[in-house]
């Protein structure tokens, strides 16, 4: 069937979201949804965020960006210089959240594709929800990460604001898992998915940025296989420290000269381990003093702290990634009760804790660290105290050389997972690589440095002379001085 394209027109804008072309809606109907109840709205360290208009300049590493060409090319032609929704051509619907809705969409006349979150106020009820857009607008025109979506535009028209960000084709990890037999994916890609999970949520902590909406639904999937963290209407934002430390750390691992098991760049070790002191050096940026009292999150994935409703820091996203572990390691989540209300006491209760029913030489490490992760006094939590640091040595996580988690292949072997080659390059090198732009001017500088020796050894004798001599003259001229 022909795909049908929409445009928005100039006038009326309630005709240009009404669109029948549905295509997969990325939330399954088993997703489970987010609950908002407050119970203080009074955030202690946290300050208000406020409405601000979208990141507007384009960040120095990523002006080759083909996204941020499309925006830049779209603005030069604009009369006011700004994005419009009547730039934008809507391609098909991509799903429905609590706030409005997601279509993909390209900017007239490029083929750069993005999301669009449109957002009807009229239809938002409350003064939260309300309050909900503009914490997710802001908290976006923050980020600037690979595993985090990048905010191209803010679109305030009418009674809609409209977010123009990242386009995830792959969908979600939700939905990739309900894919794999058992509703779970192997130790290798769980390290990967964990693997970029943390770091992004390391990033945010470090912006003093506490996510509280961690779980597969909300990891969405590049073009390339790599993730995108979404959702941010949940976050609060704190004050965060950040400190640089050297220390004493006693380190068990596997010795090097073991065999291990391969798969791409990240390994698993099998056999013996042994203990080592290093010396580290250590930054850290936990929002330590973050505190809440509003109860939000998805019930499987709430911290007991965040339940009870005595106030919570950024430990609930520790505890979260420990059930998203377990979720993504066994299919289900650790504490899910016949009904909410079950789930919920299960959490809190002291008793009950995550039971493992998988054994397997490569689930001991998985375990130790999912253990760790769902401790109820979030004071013992790992990650409370200094954040991603400690999560990142715990021995699940041995081999990753986090510097290169950008650079890691995505485990292909999963069932669902289409990855683009292409993009894949072009991706990476968006983070480290030089340019093809930088190198084609570096190369033209090269090329015509090159040529103007040919012309002098290749011209007259005494143009050529003339450049030998000047060159001699100087480089005698500054060994002396010096
Ligand atoms: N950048 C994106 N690329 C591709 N699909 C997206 C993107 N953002 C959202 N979606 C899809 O659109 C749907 C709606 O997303 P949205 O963020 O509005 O709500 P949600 O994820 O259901 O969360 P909530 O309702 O809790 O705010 C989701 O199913 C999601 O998979």
């Amino acid at each position: 069937m022909e795909q049908e394209d929409f445009y928005f027109p100039d006038t009326d804008l309630d005709l240009s979201f009404t669109s029948t072309v549905t295509d997969r809606t990325f939330a399954s109907s088993s997703a489970r949804s987010s609950l908002t109840l407050s119970f203080n709205d009074r955030l202690s360290t946290s300050s208000a965020v406020t409405t601000s208009s979208a990141s507007s300049s384009t960040v120095n590493h990523r002006r080759h960006d083909p996204h941020w060409s499309a925006i830049k090319s779209a603005k030069l032609l604009s009369s006011d210089g700004n994005i419009h929704l009547r730039h934008l051509k809507l391609i098909r619907h991509l799903g429905t959240g609590n706030l409005g809705r997601v279509f993909l969409c390209n900017l007239r006349d490029s083929s750069a594709r993005f999301a669009l979150k449109v957002i009807d106020r009229n239809c938002l009820t409350t003064e939260k929800k309300l309050s909900q857009v503009e914490t997710e607008a802001e908290i976006l025109s923050l980020l600037d990460h690979p595993f985090l979506p990048t905010l191209y535009a803010r679109i305030d028209e009418s009674h809609y604001t409209c977010l123009l960000i990242d386009y995830a084709p792959n969908g979600d990890l939700h939905s990739l898992l309900r894919k794999q037999p058992g509703n779970c994916l192997p130790n290798q890609a769980v390290r990967f998915f964990a693997a970029e999970v943390l770091v992004a949520l390391e990033y945010l902590h470090a912006m003093g940025i506490v996510y509280r909406d961690l779980k597969p639904e909300n990891v969405l999937l590049r073009e390339d296989g790599h993730v995108m963290l979404s959702d941010f209407d949940l976050c609060f934002k704190s004050d965060v420290v950040p400190t640089f430390k050297s220390r004493r750390y006693r380190r068990t691992s596997s010795s090097p000269s073991l065999r291990r098991r391969r798969s791409g760049c990240f390994s698993v070790a099998t056999e013996e381990k042994y203990e080592r002191e290093e010396m580290v050096a250590e930054f850290a940026a936990e929002p330590v003093t973050a505190f809440s009292r509003s109860c939000v999150g998805t019930h499987e994935y709430l911290a007991p702290e965040l339940v009870s409703g005595n106030g919570h820091g950024s430990g609930v996203d520790w505890w979260a990634f420990g059930i998203f572990l377990y979720e993504l390691l066994y299919g289900t989540t650790p504490f899910k009760g016949e009904s909410k209300e079950q789930t919920l006491r299960n959490i809190v209760s002291t008793t009950k804790t995550a039971s493992f029913h998988v054994d397997g030489d490569d689930s001991e490490e998985a375990k130790d660290l999912i253990e760790k992760l769902l401790v109820k006094d979030p004071r013992k939590r790992l990650g409370c105290a200094r954040g991603a640091q400690d999560i990142k040595r715990h021995p699940f996580f041995d081999g990753i050389k986090w510097p290169l988690i950008r650079h890691y292949k995505p485990p292909e072997e999963v069932r669902g997972l289409v990855i683009k080659k292409s993009t894949t390059r072009a991706h990476a090198g968006h983070v480290t690589a030089v340019s093809p732009r930088r190198r084609k001017s570096f190369l033209w500088r090269a090329l015509s440095y090159l040529l103007r020796g040919k012309s002098s050894s290749g011209g007259s004798k005494n143009q050529s002379n003339s450049n030998y001599y000047h060159y001699v003259g100087k480089s005698y001229v500054s060994r002396k001085r010096v």
